[in-house]
């Protein structure tokens, strides 16, 4: 019999197929005593084991491109960190196998991080993953992770670290699902701009029976468990529709009555650029600029190599725009030379703007590196902070953005409950906002989210995060500026409708999402939009909010 659970959806699109598991068994190496004389030749295997994946995952990295790349280069370096090598050294000295002594300092590190909040929360699944693979390649058993397959399948794993999304092969895996990871989390981020269609935060994911057949929504987060025929039929003709309607609708963004709402792309670097323009991006909505600094994060790149990165981004829209981020470092995103180490709590501490401001010659740095990247280029180039709490914020950086030389427009990110409270006071300093939904659901609602059972509270469609958002984009709209999100809520198509509705000017999101936001915003008029935004203000839970939009738009 068919079984129907749901997850939340958050990378578009259908997937039929047989459930494969992630090879995930935790190798745990027999805990046995070593004689003193073979310590130096058990170091050395370690020392080569960890060098060895460390350069994989580079390579891994390097064949991704894009916001990939930067995740598996940090996860190359976490392989890399002397004191966890030191301390594999150490253990062996004591007669620890190479394989146990790695495998013992890592839960040592794992507990350190565990305890430590908020941003390690999302770090451990990679940690793990790093583990995994120096274990195996020393143990000289397969490598965990995706599963050799020829034949198409959905994958099914408890979380994916990064390393695994980025090598998915879209011709074999068909769509994935997760048991843990928010809609906001690093996965979700990835899946969608490799556009491969995911569901995360399912319980039970990984309970499913191998080999069973799955259909997999993206879209609405629902998975059919051993479908009938017929079921499946129907799934696939909705597919078959989606995707001619979605063919069908070209062009700018704009609602059926013509009101114009950019759609824009959501990029970690350069690489990102491709995807952005084959989905008709009419731009970039938000650069996120710490993936080119995570690299090598103690140190940040030279002025040079920014100006780089940031010219080839800059010529590929001409007359377009791009909204560039200053680094957002800390929380979810350390980087050495900027975050202290010591926070109890990263995602409430020193992160974005506040980082910079203590760190003004990095910001000078990258202002700069800005004004020469955009010298002489048609972009309409926008630089904006991420983390501004207030006017003293916004005031701050705009000063920095003046001091630097930079011909922009300066912005600043609404991700604080504070920023959209008081938007208007924001916009006596700068001269947009872009409602980075993702942290300001984590703060409205207090929950972490990298933590995927509490995905109900990091639900954009919470009616608590609507009100904020009318809140920005109506202070916005009464000082003639622009109010755009940036956040993942853009990139649920019905959603956009509604955000559209509360009068937010532009949406950008991860490149695969482009075209199913363009064909539904294409359907309604902008009056639809409007009442729809009204009709899920007016609930009390985010489920009830997609319900009432939902009846407005199909005219119930
Ligand atoms: C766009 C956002 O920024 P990031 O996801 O990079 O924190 C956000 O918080 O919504
Ligand atoms: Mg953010």
């Amino acid at each position: 019999m068919t079984e129907t659970l749901r997850g939340v959806g958050v990378s578009h699109g259908v997937a039929i197929g047989q459930v494969r598991h992630m090879g995930t068994a935790v190798l745990e190496p027999l805990a046995r005593q070593t004689p003193t004389e073979e310590a130096p030749r058990e170091q050395a295997r370690a020392r080569q084991a960890v060098e060895a994946v460390a350069a994989d995952l580079q390579a891994r990295g390097n064949l991704a491109g894009g916001e990939a790349q930067a995740v598996l280069e940090a996860q190359s370096l976490m392989a890399l960190d002397p004191e966890l090598m030191s301390d594999v050294e150490r253990r062996i000295t004591v007669g620890s196998t190479a394989e146990r002594a790695v495998y013992d300092a890592f839960a040592s590190y794992r507990a350190l991080l565990a305890n430590a909040g908020d941003y390690l929360a999302g770090r451990v699944a990679d940690l793990d993953d790093v583990r995994n693979r120096i274990v195996a390649r020393l143990m000289g058993v397969p490598m965990p992770g995706v599963p050799d397959s020829d034949e198409p399948y959905v994958l099914i794993a408890r979380d994916l670290a990064p390393a695994d999304t980025a090598l998915l092969d879209p011709t074999l895996v068909l769509g994935f699902v997760t048991e843990e990871g928010g809609p906001t989390s690093h996965s979700a981020i990835l899946a969608r701009a490799l556009g491969v269609p995911a569901v995360v935060a399912m319980p039970g994911a990984t309970r499913m029976a191998e080999g069973v057949v799955v259909a997999v929504d993206g879209s609405t987060g629902e998975i059919l468990v051993d479908p009938s025929e017929e079921k499946q039929q129907e799934w696939r003709q909705l597919a078959a529709e989606r995707k001619a309607a979605l063919s069908a609708s070209t062009g700018p963004g704009q609602t059926s009555d013509g009101y114009r709402v950019p759609l824009l792309a959501n990029i970690g670097g350069p690489a990102d650029v491709p995807a952005a323009v084959a989905a008709g991006a009419e731009g970039v909505g938000l650069f996120r600029t710490e993936f080119l600094f995570l690299d090598d994060s103690t140190t940040a790149p030279s002025e040079e190599a920014q100006v780089a990165a940031y010219r080839k981004v800059l010529e590929a829209f001409p007359e377009g725009r791009v909204v560039v981020r200053v680094l957002d470092a800390g929380a979810d995103k350390p980087l050495d030379f900027m975050t202290p180490g010591d926070e109890p709590n990263p995602a409430l501490g020193v992160r974005g703007l506040r980082s910079l401001l203590d760190h003004p010659e990095v910001m000078q740095t990258q202002l700069r590196a800005l004004a020469k990247a955009v010298a002489g280029l048609p972009v309409y180039l926008e630089v904006m902070a991420p983390m501004v709490a207030d006017r003293i914020d916004a005031k701050a950086f705009a000063d920095a953005c003046r001091t630097a030389g930079l011909s922009a427009k300066f912005g600043a990110m609404v991700e604080i409950p504070s920023a959209a409270l008081r938007a208007r006071s924001i916009l006596q300093e700068v001269e947009f906002l872009s409602l980075g939904t993702n942290d300001l659901a984590q703060y409205t609602f207090a929950a972490d989210r990298q933590v995927g059972s509490l995905a109900r509270l990091q639900d954009s469609w919470q009616p608590a995060l609507l009100d904020l958002i009318a809140m920005a984009a109506t202070a916005a709209k009464a000082t003639g500026k622009s109010c755009g999100v940036c956040g993942e809520a853009a990139a649920d198509p019905v959603l956009a409708c509604v955000l559209t509705g509360l009068g937010v000017t532009s949406l950008s999101m991860g490149a695969s999402a482009i075209p199913y936001v363009r064909a539904t915003l294409a359907k309604y008029t902008l009056a639809q939009c409007t009442r729809a935004a009204a009709a899920a203000r007016a609930t009390d839970t985010a489920d009830e909010a997609r319900a009432a939009a939902n009846q407005v738009l199909s005219g119930e």
